[in-house]
């Protein structure tokens, strides 16, 4: 199966710009692509880590993957989707937490020269003069459209700061730099992410003349239709001070049996006809099902040995 048919079989394809164009440039091996992560806290999460799975995921198909720590836009902080306002950051936690960010991703992705590389927005972003801006890339927008834009429809009844509506222009910014100076073709991001990603590509159409494509990746809710990865005490998060690897196991070995069939599909390694065969296992193995999940992850994030360790440590009564 080859990688866009695998990220369709897995569910994990929300929204594509263009679909025949963006199937064989990945199946070829032809995407540089690029994710960005906001420093927003000193760890990964659950979403994070589907997003660094997919990197995973595109770089074994030969596509080479760029990250962009968010050392710049953690100034403004992304509206996107969100109702609430965010606190702004001062520059000591941004640094710090991108350094955190750094040390949790190397654990999953081989950053060198031939591997992924690693870039920082405030290298960029954080040089830019205003009116130069406003003339370069601000006649590029249009305020209209912008405010059409889906990722916003939540805020604009309550309110919407200039400061944050600037937001999608960074990260558009960011796009046609990586463009420039990496070859950068490809964007990817959760889908919460659409509107933004969109700015991007015609963004680079304007300046460059050149085709950039995007793709979302589809949110993890349950069947309840609620974000996965939070418990009542917050997050899920991948450093084990904050997250052990035994609360990280129970959160997936007791998730729902309606959701344990897209979790593996969306999360873990397995080959994809592997789990198409667990479709077929009757109620008494959904347990089973949700101790491969478990295991899976736990040993992804944490290691074999911590996850047989959390393993053993589950109490008798749900085994
Ligand atoms: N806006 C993204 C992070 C991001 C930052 C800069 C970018 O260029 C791209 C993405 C988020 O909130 O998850």
């Amino acid at each position: 199966m080859r990688i866009y048919e695998e990220l369709q079989a897995r569910g994990l394809i929300a929204q594509v710009t263009d679909e025949p164009e963006i199937r064989e440039l990945i199946n070829n091996g032809g995407a540089k692509f690029y994710i960005g992560f906001d420093p927003t806290a000193d760890s990964l999460h659950v979403g994070h880590f589907m997003a660094l799975c997919l990197m995973k995921r595109l770089q074994l198909a030969g596509n080479k993957p760029v990250v962009l720590l968010g050392g710049g836009t953690g100034f403004i902080g992304d509206p996107s989707g969100r109702t609430d306002l965010r606190s702004m950051m001062d520059t000591g936690t941004i640094q710090h937490n991108c350094d955190c960010f750094k040390k949790q991703m190397e654990r999953f992705i081989e950053f060198g020269e031939d591997e992924a590389i690693i870039v920082n927005n405030a290298d960029w972003l954080l040089d830019l003069n205003y009116v130069d801006l406003l003339r370069d890339i601000g006649s590029c927008f249009s305020v209209n459209n912008m405010l059409r834009a889906e990722c916003y429809k939540q805020r604009l009844g309550r309110g919407l700061s200039f400061f944050e509506f600037n937001y999608m222009i960074m990260q558009s910014y960011d796009f046609l730099h990586l463009h420039n100076h990496y070859g950068c073709n490809m964007q990817f991001g959760g889908d919460d992410q659409w509107s933004n990603m969109l700015a991007g590509t015609d963004l680079i159409r304007r300046k460059t003349g050149d085709d950039a494509y995007a793709m979302t990746i589809t949110l993890l809710m349950n069947s309840e239709g609620n974000k996965m990865g939070k418990t009542a005490n917050g997050a899920v998060w991948l450093d084990p001070d904050r997250t052990s690897p035994y609360e990280f196991y129970q959160y997936w070995r007791n998730i729902g049996d309606a959701d344990v069939m897209k979790c593996l599909r969306m999360l873990t390694f397995l080959p994809v006809k592997e789990i198409d065969a667990m479709e077929e296992w009757a109620d008494s193995r959904i347990n089973e099902k949700k101790e491969i999940l478990a295991y899976d992850l736990t040993a992804l994030v944490h290691g074999e040995e911590e996850a047989a360790e959390a393993r053993k440590m589950v109490p008798d009564t749900i085994k």
